[in-house]
């Protein structure tokens, strides 16, 4: 499975959030979007899911995910939204098994392999403690990993997860990055969009750093994550160790 955007552009009233942006993701490779507020991550999340209208192209595996049965665009490509609220008191496990959703026929129940699926996200997203619990009223943390669980019961060969670590602890991040991680190293297409940057340095094994809607830089953590490029596009200064196994960043405050 392979996602390919070319020249893609999104305009949300008569604002163009995302302009002449390309890129390639592939399985296997954990791919960090980055960028500020509002530079339109989010909105090209959204595109590759087709729940924006884009201009250019977005392609699954050569089919343009505009053309794509939204079920199928489902299987094929789990999606964790940003900062979700939820509405209905479902239990854990019933929400949980929403995730299933795309694989069921109309008026099916699910399958002993949808229970397995189900099983094996919430061992991975560590929330056997709450699968009895009212979704609704979990913490922001704890809402945080099963929805995350909801989208690894998908079982789709892609993954995108918009902010994962939003709400989370430090112990939690590492967590849920070791787990996109893992998921990327059994051959998964995995792309998260994120703010920490030290998280994405260390964990991600490339970077796509948008500003204005336009992708600015594209390559591994330190090719990105320049002292030149923070300054341009966050507007701060930092030093960026490149020592170890992955770019450390300080940031050292506003450029002026
Ligand atoms: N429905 C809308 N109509 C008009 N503009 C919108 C709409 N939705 C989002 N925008 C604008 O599009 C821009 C990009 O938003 P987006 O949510 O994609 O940014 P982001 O990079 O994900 O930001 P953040 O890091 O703050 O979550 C922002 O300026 C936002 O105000």
């Amino acid at each position: 499975m392979n996602i390919r955007l070319e020249q893609v552009g999104v305009s949300l009233g008569k604002r163009h959030v995302v302009r002449s942006a390309s890129a390639g993701f592939a399985p296997g490779t954990l791919t960090g979007i980055v960028g500020p507020n509002g530079a339109g991550k989010s909105t090209l999340a959204r595109a590759m899911l087709a729940l924006v209208p884009h201009s250019g192209s977005i392609l699954v595996d050569d089919t343009e995910v505009a053309t794509m049965p939204r079920a199928e665009l489902a299987r094929r490509v789990a999606y964790l939204p940003q900062g979700q609220t939820l509405h209905w008191p479902l239990t854990v496990e019933r929400l949980i098994e929403l995730g299933r959703l795309p694989h069921l026929a109309p008026m099916s129940r699910i399958s002993d392999a949808d229970t397995a699926a189900i099983e094996r996200a919430i061992t991975r997203a560590d929330v056997a403690d709450l699968r009895d619990r009212v979704a609704t009223e979990l913490s922001g943390g704890e809402r945080a990993r099963v929805l995350l669980a909801r989208a690894l019961a998908v079982e789709a060969p892609a993954l995108i997860a918009d902010e994962p670590l939003a709400s989370l602890d430090p112990g939690h991040q590492i967590d849920v990055m070791e787990l996109l991680q893992s998921e990327a190293r059994a051959g998964g297409l995995v792309i998260a969009v994120l703010h920490d940057l030290t998280m994405a340095a260390r964990y991600c094994d490339r970077l796509v750093l948008i500003d204005s809607g336009t992708v600015v830089a594209d390559g591994t953590p330190a090719e990105v994550l320049t002292p030149a490029n923070l300054k341009s596009v966050y507007g701060i200064e930092a030093k960026v160790e490149l020592s170890g196994d992955w770019p450390t960043i300080t940031t050292l405050g506003r450029s002026r």
